[in-house]
């Protein structure tokens, strides 16, 4: 199932990505939710995802405090807080994209537990809002932070409108999100 909707993304042009950028910024920023939060996780956007460019610098200059993951050896995701496009770095993970992760200081996992919404990126979400990732477990793991530590932010992941499905299937770790941002809109789980 991951290969086969990474082969529609990559079939995805510029323009495509592009236009998924603007609009999923515009949906997302109508989110209740976001505008209320006082610090958003988020993650910048890689190959075919959709764009979150615009996203993180309409939040940062809405005055949003915006945290964004960095890759750790065993998948676990450490956190930096995002300060412009210049303030990125590109980080080469091996059998991976090359990275756009935050260039400052480290604030470690648990930096997560700050935020009142987190963004999460996918592959697709069923009617449910179980989530299917890459298959690194980054985001099982902080969504097992999160619930460990008692705290509940709004989970919100980012798709194009082809990646929501009927069903995926679900393993014992896996938690729903609570609402999907397309280019067409936001649906609630
Ligand atoms: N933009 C973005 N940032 C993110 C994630 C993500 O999914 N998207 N992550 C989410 O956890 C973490 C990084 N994990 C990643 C895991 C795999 C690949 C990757 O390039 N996978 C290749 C396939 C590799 C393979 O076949 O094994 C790919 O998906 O094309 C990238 C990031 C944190 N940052
Ligand atoms: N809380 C956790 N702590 C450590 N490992 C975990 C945790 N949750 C899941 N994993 C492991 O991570 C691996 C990948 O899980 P899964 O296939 O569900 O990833 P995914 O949800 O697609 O990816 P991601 O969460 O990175 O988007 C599995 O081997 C799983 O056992």
């Amino acid at each position: 199932m991951r290969r086969e909707f990474l082969r529609v993304r990559n079939a995805l042009t510029e323009d495509d990505i592009r236009e998924t950028e603007r609009d999923v910024a515009r949906r997302a920023l109508e989110l209740d939710e976001l505008a209320k939060a006082r610090t958003v996780a988020a993650y910048v956007s890689v190959g075919g995802e959709p764009g979150t460019g615009a996203l993180l610098d309409a939040l940062r200059a809405r005055g949003t405090r915006v945290l964004l993951p960095a890759l750790l050896p065993d998948n676990d995701l450490d956190w930096g807080a995002y300060d412009g496009a210049a303030s990125l770095t590109t980080v080469r993970h091996p059998g991976k994209m090359a990275l756009l992760e935050p260039g400052g200081e480290r604030l470690g996992p648990a930096a997560v537990l700050e935020a009142d919404v987190v963004l999460l990126p996918g592959l697709a979400v069923d009617a449910r809002g179980m989530r299917l990732g890459r298959g690194g477990g980054s985001y099982d793991r902080v969504l097992a932070r999160l619930e460990a530590a008692g705290v509940r932010p709004a989970l919100v992941v980012l798709l194009h409108d082809s990646e929501v499905v009927a069903h995926l299937p679900q393993e014992a770790h896996d938690k729903a999100v609570d609402a999907v941002v397309t280019p067409s809109g936001v649906r609630r789980f």
